[in-house]
């Protein structure tokens, strides 16, 4: 066991629906167990900034329906640096911060390791990102909102799609990782789906529309994209099709899937994961990120994140597959 007096929370990198929970997660523990809480405006910015105060717990009363970060959050090139992230330690140490929690995605949970590893104030990481392309962790904060507000732009896509007899390329978010794309096609009942993790066969694309649409199989329907981290991937895909004499639609649903009120799922899963971080710091751990395991919370090192990539589940890779037209 270890006792603290006084911590810090901050949420980094995109946003995700959740991460108001997951901080009022946090500081409610905290309070409880007699520990002082600031919240760092802004991820690593406020941090290097020191734009760090007093939370209470009035302060989190009213936030746990509410999209995105109150604390806001920020992507922070300076913080690639060490020299910086010293300075930044400076800041906690002055106001006598003794720890820090971040809710964040795989590069902010990578600086959190660095920052551990070189300053040596311990740092427990809770996984906050929609596209849950986390190493350890099955699940993290606000993939399962995501997946729920891409679907319900999709299933009204489909009703004209279907009306019109024309087939969407629906782009979700995903810049390296398939998981939104995957969890959301198979949702959606999509004819196809395109991920990153995968190179794009254009001629295999437009023969399985050829072939559904000579089966009679439909003459609409949807094949998800995951943007990939080439801007207008899925614009150029559609004008491929084209030349294929293929006449595919566009739409490219965006910022809209890293907003709207926490689904249930991520409020329970955002509360339980915020508490179990301050408990693992109270239980002497650090360098550590709480993270899901077949349904239970674990523990997994920071340095995992570094060093292992999260790759597609398989199975659900072949029953995406099987369950296509
Ligand atoms: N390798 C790294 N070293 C230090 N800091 C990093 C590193 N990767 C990311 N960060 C910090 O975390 C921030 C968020 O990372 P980013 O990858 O943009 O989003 P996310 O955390 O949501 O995956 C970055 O802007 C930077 O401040
Ligand atoms: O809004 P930004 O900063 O352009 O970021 C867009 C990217 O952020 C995400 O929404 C979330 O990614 P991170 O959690 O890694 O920040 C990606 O799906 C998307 O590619
Ligand atoms: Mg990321």
């Amino acid at each position: 066991m270890r006792s603290y007096k006084s911590i810090a929370v901050l949420t980094s990198g995109g946003d995700s629906p959740g991460m108001n929970p997951a901080i009022r997660g946090v500081v409610r523990t905290a309070l409880h167990h007699g520990i002082k809480v600031y919240g760092v405006q802004r991820g690593y910015s406020g941090l290097i900034n020191g734009d760090i105060h007093l939370l209470s717990s009035k302060g989190v009363s009213n936030i746990v329906q509410k999209g995105g970060t109150f604390l806001k959050s920020a992507r922070c090139s300076e913080f690639h640096q060490a020299n910086i992230r010293a300075i930044a330690a400076n800041h906690l140490r002055k106001l006598g911060i003794e720890a820090l929690i971040v809710i964040g995605g795989d590069g902010s949970l990578t600086g959190a390791h660095l920052f551990e590893e070189e300053t040596g104030l311990p740092v427990i990481g809770i996984p906050g990102t929609i596209d849950n392309d986390i190493f350890g962790t099955d699940d993290t904060i606000g993939f399962d909102t995501a997946v729920n507000t891409a679907l319900g732009a999709i299933d009204k896509i489909r009703d004209t799609a279907d009306s019109h007899e024309r087939y969407f390329l629906v782009e979700v978010m995903g810049r390296s990782s398939g998981f939104l794309a995957i969890h959301v096609g198979i949702a959606a009942g999509a004819e196809m789906i395109v991920v990153p993790e995968f190179a794009v066969d254009i001629e295999a694309i437009s023969l399985q529309l050829a072939t559904s649409k000579r089966k009679g199989l439909g003459s609409s329907g949807i094949i998800v994209v995951a943007e990939g981290n080439s801007p207008g991937l899925t614009n150029r895909l559609a004008e491929q099709l084209t030349h294929h004499g293929h006449t595919p639609y566009v739409s490219i649903l965006g910022h809209i899937q890293r907003g709207g009120h926490p689904s249930g799922h991520d409020r329970v899963l955002a509360s339980c994961l915020g508490a179990k971080a301050l408990e693992y710091l109270l239980a002497g751990y650090s360098d550590m990120m709480v993270g899901i395991n077949q349904g239970q919370v674990v523990n997994v090192p920071l340095d995992n994140l570094t060093r292992y990539r999260k790759g597609l589940d398989p199975e659900l890779l072949k029953i995406a597959l099987q369950l296509h037209k």
